[in-house]
């Protein structure tokens, strides 16, 4: 964790991103509906359901409890729905922003096997358990989304390291 790299995403490289997955996403076509992982996969799905003309949008809702070090046991706060379920698997779409350990990807993969999982980022670790992504992120980088962060004054990197 200490030498963890950073990637901080403006909204501006966010949009550009999750549009270009959306490009690959409409050249596989066949999509009629969304399924969101929440809270993370919201932002992206928001993006992709105007860019592919989807409406129907459902979400799947995940927690993960954080102990003090280390991330804890996931838990499914909210199934997919029956209007999602009930399409063919190959035409449901599930959409997170990220994956890193795989460890949200494999739940969702037990919940929708069949379904077709893109990620705008993934992670080495995860990067099997996707079908689609657009941007790999090394292994030991921590992503910090637009929506989880804001500007701020940045000390001088001379004077950070003195
Ligand atoms: O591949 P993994 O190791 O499972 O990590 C990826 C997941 O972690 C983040 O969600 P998080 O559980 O932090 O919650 P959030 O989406 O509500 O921010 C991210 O949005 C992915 O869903
Ligand atoms: O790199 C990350 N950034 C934000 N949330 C995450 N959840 C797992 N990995 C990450
Ligand atoms: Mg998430």
């Amino acid at each position: 964790m200490e030498n963890r790299k950073i990637l901080a995403l403006s909204w501006d490289a966010f949009h550009a991103d999750t549009r270009a997955l959306a490009g690959r996403l409409a050249n596989r076509g066949g999509f009629s509906a969304i399924a969101a992982v929440t809270r993370g996969g919201l932002f992206p799905a928001g993006v992709i359901a105007r860019e592919l003309g989807i409406r129907v949008v459902d979400t799947v809702c995940v927690a993960s409890y954080h102990e003090e070090t280390e991330r804890g046991e996931l838990a499914v706060l909210k199934p997919p729905s029956p209007e999602l379920t009930a399409r063919p698997s190959s035409e449901v779409l599930i959409i997170d922003d990220l994956v890193d350990t795989g460890a949200t990807a494999k739940l969702l993969r037990e919940m929708l096997p069949q379904a077709y999982f893109a990620t705008v980022y993934a992670k080495p670790q995860g990067l099997p358990l996707v079908d689609a992504f657009v941007r790999e992120v090394a292994q030991d980088t921590w992503i910090y989304f637009p929506w989880d962060t804001g500007l701020s004054f940045q000390a001088p990197i001379a004077k950070a390291k003195s």
